[in-house]
């Protein structure tokens, strides 16, 4: 049995500015004080020192500017569409080419990377942005001070990672973290069994939530197995719909989230100060993010209404909760040539109603006089400033 310190110094990994991320160990387990490794195999005296990243690198010669998309699985082909849909379409000639471009931003190259080395490469500077979900920069990143969210809700990837236990046996009745913690059964010499795939974000948890008898056991997939096989007795894993948990008569807790996720653009702090060019092109891609976005959930609908005069006409709009738009109404008058010369008959409006309003916009613009009602969809809002860049450059102290 070697603590966590031991293990890392009889190993000789290099993690080259990474900042310790754990080199999967088969069992850990927490005491009172801290969250131990317990390793069960293991080549401890390797000879050979792996070198996560270049340390010294050059990295801040290059002049191009890299952004890292995830390479496969659930948020590839999602990122790609994002950013094809903000007019931003990635250029990739060959599926098994790791690098590609995207024509609208010069002097910039994509790399294609699992997500979790996404968050490596941004932390060792041989990337400046990336995309991926924030459960990975969380888990990879481990708090580390040069990564910055530039946005945090790309919207896609949707899913939280939560402490689950089984429905069943000694665990029927217990519904909270603080119940789990409470139970008498966990010792030194029987500590609670956690299997999970996130061997940094799983143990703080736990500590933090008061577990003092924990071990820890990692894989790679179908964890959910775990308990049935007789390997864990809790899990710590991603959950989106919850069908998984429910096959395999598995439950979440109340207090058991340990985070919500979804995909995020993120940004290597030094990058951004320090690589020409950066900033505009980070400001670019978040005005385009943000616009399409804030278009996504939004109609444009247009109507006629009978009235006196705009100011009469707007009234009436701006009487139904659901029709104020995003600034209020825009009223054109509709003129007709009548016997008393041209005067306006009717008064065109436009507005932008939340998807989810639209039959109840409808059913107030008729409630008002409303008629000839066209919706269509609305591609971008570009605001006069997103308050994300804002942020983004009070967080670079700019
Ligand atoms: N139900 C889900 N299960 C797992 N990940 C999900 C789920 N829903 C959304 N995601 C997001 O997708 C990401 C994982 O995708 P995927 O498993 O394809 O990636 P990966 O990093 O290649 O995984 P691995 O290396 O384990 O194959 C997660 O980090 C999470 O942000
Ligand atoms: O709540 P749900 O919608 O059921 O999704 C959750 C499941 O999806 C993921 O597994 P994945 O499909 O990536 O398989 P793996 O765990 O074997 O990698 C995750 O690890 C859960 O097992
Ligand atoms: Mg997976």
């Amino acid at each position: 049995m070697f603590l966590l310190q031991t293990f890392i110094q009889q190993c000789p990994v290099v993690a080259g500015g990474f900042p310790q991320f754990p080199p999967t160990p088969s069992l850990l387990s927490s005491t009172k004080h801290s969250v131990n490794f317990t390793v069960s195999c293991c080549s401890v005296a390797s000879p050979v020192a792996v070198v996560n990243e270049n340390v010294d690198r050059k990295s801040i010669e290059r002049s191009e500017i890299r952004l890292g998309l995830p390479s496969k699985g659930r948020m590839a082909s999602d990122t790609l569409d994002l950013l094809k849909d903000c007019q931003l379409s990635v250029r990739h000639l060959n599926p098994r080419q790791y690098v590609a471009d995207i024509p609208q931003l010069a002097n910039l190259e994509v790399w294609f990377q699992r997500p979790k080395d996404i968050v490596r490469k941004l932390v060792s500077g041989d990337l400046d942005l990336g995309i991926v979900g924030l459960d990975t920069v969380s888990e990879y990143g481990q708090g580390n001070e040069d990564l910055i969210l530039v946005h945090d809700a790309l919207a896609y990837g949707d899913c939280r990672l939560s402490l689950a236990i089984p429905k069943y046996g000694i665990f029927e009745n217990i519904n909270s973290v603080k119940e789990l913690a409470q139970m008498s059964e966990w010792t030194a010499e029987k500590p609670l069994r956690v299997a999970t795939g996130f061997t940094y974000l799983g143990p703080k948890f736990l500590k933090e939530n008061g577990l003092q008898h924990v071990a820890f056991s990692t894989a790679d997939g179908a964890l959910e197995a775990a308990p049935a096989m007789g390997i864990a007795d809790a899990i710590v894993d991603l959950v989106s719909s919850g069908t998984t948990l429910k096959e395999n008569n598995l439950k979440e807790i109340e207090g058991g989230v340990l985070l919500e996720s979804q995909a995020v653009m993120i940004a290597s702090k030094k990058s951004l100060i320090q690589r020409k060019g950066l900033l505009d092109i980070t400001h670019e891609i978040l005005e385009r993010f943000e616009a399409h976005l804030r278009a996504l959930d939004q109609f444009t609908v247009v109507a006629n209404m009978r009235g006196n005069s705009a100011e009469e006409v707007a009234e009436r709009i701006l009487s139904q909760p659901s029709l104020s738009g995003l600034q209020g109404p825009t009223i054109s008058p509709v003129f007709r040539k009548g016997d008393g010369g041209v005067t306006p008959d009717y008064y065109a409006i436009v507005i932008c109603v939340p998807k989810k309003m639209l039959y109840k916009s409808v059913q107030q613009l008729r409630a008002i006089g409303g008629s000839g009602v066209l919706v269509s969809p609305l591609t971008y809002i570009f605001d006069e400033e997103t308050p994300r860049w804002r942020e983004l450059l009070l967080k670079l102290g700019l």
